[in-house]
């Protein structure tokens, strides 16, 4: 009966100002049990989702192409009320690392991922905000839009809001330098020539509005995506500089990134890292790797692949990267690309399989939505999917980190070891750290 019914999505643009504050404020007053806060690094558009319509996902991890069926699926159904579109209509989410399915872990909720269409989105492009509204009938989305349009011009703002981090510990240093010179060796033994091991840290945070911590997010890591996602009890928070995948039917942009320098602590510093990182043969080598899968991936879906010979260098607060944007036109199979990237050689390694084997049997824990994709994709076929990097996860009063580093035939590992205490640091940024 229900699988023949309608759906009914309706849209309106906002007519009075309404700010990103007062949004957040709305979403902090309204618990659900999922939430998604996506920012793209020009800070030009904001995707906040809230609820869930449909997530109805039968195995373990979930992944895209699950979502995207089940996108379709809605798309059949749906019956587009007032200023509505088919891109007001989103599936979000995150899936996880590891394609397959795991013991359950601290993740909790999260431990296979999530992605769902959601009830209610918020999306602001520049001053214009859309609301779209999903349910089974005309009266009940009706309703519902009503309803948050009264409640959202009585929210007043939500300010940025860091929480306490107390006995931070990174998971121990000399065993991962053993992990690195493991790597290292094999590298030069076998088929293995690049391996990104992650490394772990956890501490204790006093409770916090997670919307003002994204907030805090976006203040303190400006020029990178700030995404939150909040399944139940676990919340997700992400920095991340690095882009895996935007595209529409027709073009696509994605990323090598991969080399790392930290910030100088002067102009002059940070330009002379910056040129270190330009010329030096192992950062090079890192990035190289990420570029020529991506390029060779593309060309082999029959893609006209656009990119620079040289990188360009990318700042974050803490970090310099080794950047090169790549682009291709053609018809695209955003999704199914999407699949076939991940794990690019920026978060596993050359030979895919190879790399992947070693660093799940290496890394102290599983890596759950770190170093995932994470994203969303609208009803026209449009999407872009982050990697799930310089973040941490949050569960009552826990939190846990992750920084992984690219690991080749000349890697050090106290340099390595070194490298991911500067990239623990971007997340870290919207703590206040306590102790440790
Ligand atoms: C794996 C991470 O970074 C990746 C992205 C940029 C640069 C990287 C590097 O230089 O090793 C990593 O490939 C991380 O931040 O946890």
């Amino acid at each position: 009966m229900l699988k023949q019914s309608k759906i009914y999505l309706l849209t309106r643009e906002l007519t009075t100002r309404i700010s990103l504050g007062q949004l957040l404020s709305w979403f902090s007053h309204h618990p659900t049990s999922k939430r998604f806060l996506w920012e793209t690094p020009n800070q030009q558009r904001q995707v906040l989702a809230w609820g869930v319509f449909q997530s109805a996902f039968q195995t373990a991890p979930v992944n895209f192409e699950q979502g995207e069926q089940l996108l379709n699926r809605v798309l059949a159904r749906l019956v587009k009320l007032d200023q509505a579109e088919e891109r007001d209509l989103k599936l979000v989410g995150g899936m996880s690392f590891a394609s397959e399915p795991k013991l359950p872990t601290h993740w909790g909720s999260l431990n296979d991922g999530a992605v769902w269409v959601p009830q209610v989105v918020f999306e602001k492009t520049g001053q214009k905000i859309r609301c779209s509204v999903l349910g089974w009938t005309s009266k009940t989305v009706n309703d519902q839009l009503k309803q948050i349009l009264i409640d959202l011009s009585k929210e007043t703002e939500l300010v940025a809001q860091s929480a306490d981090l107390s006995h931070f510990e990174e998971s121990s240093v000399s065993q991962w330098e053993a992990a690195v010179a493991q790597a290292v060796v094999t590298i030069h033994q076998t088929t293995l020539d690049k391996v990104v091991l992650g490394r772990f840290a956890h501490g204790e945070v006093t409770e916090a509005i997670s919307e003002a911590m994204w907030l805090q997010l976006r203040e303190k890591q400006p020029g990178s995506y700030h995404i939150l996602l909040q399944s139940d009890d676990v919340t997700f928070l992400c920095a991340t500089p690095e882009r895996l995948l935007a595209f529409t039917p027709d073009r696509l942009e994605t990323m090598a990134l991969a080399g790392t320098a930290k910030r100088g602590r002067t102009p002059e510093e940070d330009y002379s890292r910056q040129e270190i990182l330009r010329h030096d043969p192992k950062n090079l080598r890192e990035h190289a790797f990420v570029v020529q899968s991506l390029v060779t991936l593309l060309n082999a879906n029959g893609l006209r692949v656009q990119y620079s010979e040289t990188p360009e260098i990318l700042q974050t607060p803490s970090v310099a990267h080794l950047k090169t944007p790549i682009k291709a036109v053609g018809p695209i199979n955003g999704i199914k690309l999407l699949n076939q990237m991940h794990p690019t050689p920026a978060l596993g390694g050359v030979p895919r399989d190879v790399a992947v084997a070693l660093l799940t049997k290496l890394e102290s824990e599983q890596r759950g939505l770190f170093g995932a994709p994470i994203g969303l994709l609208n009803g026209i076929g449009d999407g872009e999917f982050a990697v799930g990097i310089r973040s941490c996860f949050l569960r009552g009063n826990q939190a846990e980190f992750f920084a992984g580093a690219g690991i080749v035939a000349d890697s050090i590992p106290a340099k390595e070891a070194a490298e991911t205490r500067a990239k623990f640091s971007a997340i870290l940024s919207i703590f206040n750290k306590e102790n440790g």
